[in-house]
C-alpha cells in the first residue's frame, strides 16, 4: 500500500535518474489501454474523461492508443484559465488537440456518458484535494448514474472525498494506493510502468519530500529544538553533533553539559545554548525539546547511564548512538517506535546479540518496534515496516566523528518533525551525498570539519531540486 508523499518520493527519484517524466506517463496509457482491449475486445463506445493534471494525461495517452479500434471520445476538463499540466499538453498534442472536447457543460457529458458503453476515470490520480469542486462533483455523480464500464486509471477519481467514482475496475501503478480496495475501487489491477528498483527501494534525491519546508511566515519555535547529551567524555564529537544538527534547520539547539566542561563547549558552540548538566535542567530541558540525542562521546558513566534511562522516560523522539546503544543493550524492554538506533557493526551486535546484516535488523525492529541505521559501505535503514538501502559515500568516511555527524543531523531532522524513520534515511543519504562530493573535490584529503562545513551547500542542491521541480 502506497501513501502519495511515497508516490512523489519515487517520482522525484525517477526524475533524477532519467530527466523527464513523459516516458512514465506513456507506458501507463499503454498498460490501460492493453488492459481494456483484452478485457472488451474492439470497436466499442468509448468516453474518456481527463482532469488538468498528469492522470488526465495518463486518459489523453491512453485515448490515443484506443483510438483506431474504437469509436472513441475524449473530455479534458482544463483548469480555470484553460491550461493543463505540462505533460497533459504533451499527450494533448499527441492526441491532437483538434479532436478533443474541452469543457463541455454537464449536460452535454451526460449525453455523452449515456451513450457510452466504457468510460475511462481520469479526472484525479494521487493529487487529489478535498472537497470535489463543481463542475467534478457532478461530473464523478453521473458517471456513477450510468450503466457503462468503468475503469479508473490509477485511483477512482475523488477517492477519500465524499464524491468518489465508483469503479468496477482500477489499473493502478507501482503499487496500490492507500485507501483502495476491492469495495471502491472494483478488480485492482497493478501494473509496472516503468519505475526501477533502485528508485524505490534506495535512498535518493526523492527522500528530500519528506523534509518539512520553511515557510517564509513562520515563528520561532516552529521548526522544532534539538537538545543534544553528548561529547562528555570527548568534547569534539558532542560539538560535531550540535554542527551538523544545524542542517536540518532546527530553531534551537541546546547542549547539556557537566559542569567541568561546559567552558569548552561554551566557547566552540557560542552561537548555541549551552547548559551545565543536572537532574532538574535536564527534566526542564527534556520537556521542551522536540528531538535529543545522547550517546556520541559520552563514556559509560553513572551520570551517562542515568541520562539514557530518563531520555526513555522522556517518550520523546531519541536517537541513540555509540555508548548510548552500548546503554540500551541493558534495558531493551524501554525500546519504543520514537527511538533511532545508529549502530555500526559492532555496536548492532552489542545491542541486538545477534549477527549485522538487514534480517537481523528487520527482525529486531519488528520485535522493538524502532527504527535502526545500521552503518556500513551501504547503510541499511529499517523501521520493520519497510527497508531503505543507503549506498555511496567514500572510503574517507570510515575516518572518526562521520557518526557523530550522521546522529546529528538526523536528530535535528526529527526535531523539524520527521520521523525516526524517514529522518535517518534523508540523514543518510545528505550524509553520503556530502562525502561523495568532498572526494570528487579533494580526493581523501578531506577531515571531518570539511564534511560539516559543505554539507549546507549538498543539502541545498537535493532541496532546491525537489522545489524547482514541484
Ligand atoms: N510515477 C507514477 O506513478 C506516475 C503517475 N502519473 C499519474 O499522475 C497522477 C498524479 O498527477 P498529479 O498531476 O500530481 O495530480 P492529479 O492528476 O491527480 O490531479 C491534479 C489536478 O487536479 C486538480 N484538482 C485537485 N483536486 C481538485 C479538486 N478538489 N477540485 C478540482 N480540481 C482539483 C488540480 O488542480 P490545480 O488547480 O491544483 O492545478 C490539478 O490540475 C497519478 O495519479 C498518475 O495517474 C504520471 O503519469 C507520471 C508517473
Ligand atoms: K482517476
Amino acid at each position: 500500500m502506497m501513501e502519495n508523499i511515497e508516490g512523489k518520493r519515487i517520482d522525484f527519484n525517477y526524475k533524477w535518474n532519467h530527466g523527464d517524466l513523459f516516458i512514465l506517463m506513456e507506458n501507463a496509457g499503454k498498460a490501460v489501454s492493453e488492459y481494456i482491449t483484452e478485457k472488451y475486445g474492439k470497436n466499442r463506445n468509448i468516453l474518456v474523461i481527463s482532469g488538468s493534471g498528469n492522470n488526465g494525461g495518463d486518459g489523453i495517452i491512453t485515448a490515443h492508443n484506443l483510438d483506431s479500434d474504437n469509436n472513441l471520445k475524449l473530455i479534458v476538463m482544463t483548469r480555470s484559465d484553460g491550461s493543463v499540466s505540462s505533460l497533459s499538453r504533451r499527450a494533448m498534442e499527441k492526441f491532437g488537440n483538434d479532436r478533443i472536447i474541452k469543457n463541455p457543460n454537464t449536460g452535454d457529458i451526460r449525453k455523452m456518458i449515456s451513450e457510452s458503453d466504457i468510460i475511462v476515470d481520469a479526472i484525479f490520480g494521487t493529487g487529489i484535494r478535498d472537497p470535489v469542486k463543481e463542475p467534478y462533483s457532478s461530473i464523478i455523480e453521473e458517471i456513477n448514474l450510468s450503466r457503462a464500464e468503468v475503469i479508473s486509471i490509477d485511483v477512482p477519481s475523488g477517492l477519500g472525498t465524499s464524491h468518489s467514482v465508483l469503479p468496477d475496475a482500477t489499473v493502478t501503478f507501482t503499487d496500490v494506493k492507500e485507501g483502495m480496495n476491492e469495495k471502491n475501487s472494483g478488480s485492482i489491477n497493478v501494473r509496472n510502468i516503468g519505475i526501477d528498483e533502485r528508485e524505490i527501494n534506495y535512498a535518493g534525491p526523492g527522500d528530500m519530500v519528506y523534509f518539512p519546508k520553511i515557510e517564509k511566515n513562520g515563528h520561532k519555535g516552529q521548526n522544532g529544538k534539538v537538545l543534544i547529551m553528548a561529547g562528555w567524555k570527548f568534547t569534539g564529537a558532542g560539538c560535531m553533533t550540535a554542527r551538523a544538527a544545524e542542517n536540518a534547520l532546527p530553531d534551537l539547539i541546546t547542549m547539556l553539559v557537566p559542569k567541568a566542561s561546559s567552558t569548552i563547549f561554551s566557547i566552540k558552540l557560542e552561537d548555541q545554548i549551552v547548559g551545565v548538566f543536572n537532574s532538574l535542567n535536564m527534566k526542564n530541558e527534556l520537556e521542551k525539546c522536540n528531538a535529543v540525542l545522547t550517546g556520541p562521546g559520552m563514556g559509560i558513566s553513572e551520570d551517562s547511564v542515568k541520562v539514557v534511562l530518563a531520555v526513555c522516560k522522556s517518550g520523546k523522539k531519541a536517537v541513540f548512538d555509540a555508548d548510548a546503544i552500548h546503554i540500551m543493550a541493558e534495558h531493551r524492554d524501554l525500546i519504543n517506535q520514537n527511538m533511532l538506533f545508529t549502530p555500526h557493526s559492532h555496536e548492532f551486535e552489542v545491542l541486538t546479540g545477534t549477527e549485522a546484516n538487514r534480517e537481523n535488523a528487520e527482525k529486531f525492529s519488528v520485535k522493538y518496534g524502532c527504527t535502526i541505521l545500521l552503518k556500513g559501505p551501504a547503510d541499511i535503514i529499517t523501521n520493520g515496516k519497510k527497508t531503505v538501502i543507503s549506498e555511496g559515500g567514500s572510503p574517507r568516511m570510515a575516518m572518526g566523528g562521520t557518526g557523530d555527524i550522521l546522529a546529528g543531523l538526523c536528530t535535528g531532522l526529527m526535531a523539524r518533525n520527521m520521523d525516526p524513520f524517514h529522518a535517518a534515511v534523508l540523514g543518510s543519504f545528505i550524509n553520503k551525498k556530502n562525502g561523495e562530493r568532498l572526494e570528487k573535490e579533494r580526493s581523501y584529503w578531506f577531515n571531518t570539519y570539511d564534511l560539516l562545513g559543505s554539507m549546507g551547500r549538498t543539502f541545498r542542491e537535493y532541496y532546491d531540486f525537489i522545489i524547482s521541480n514541484e
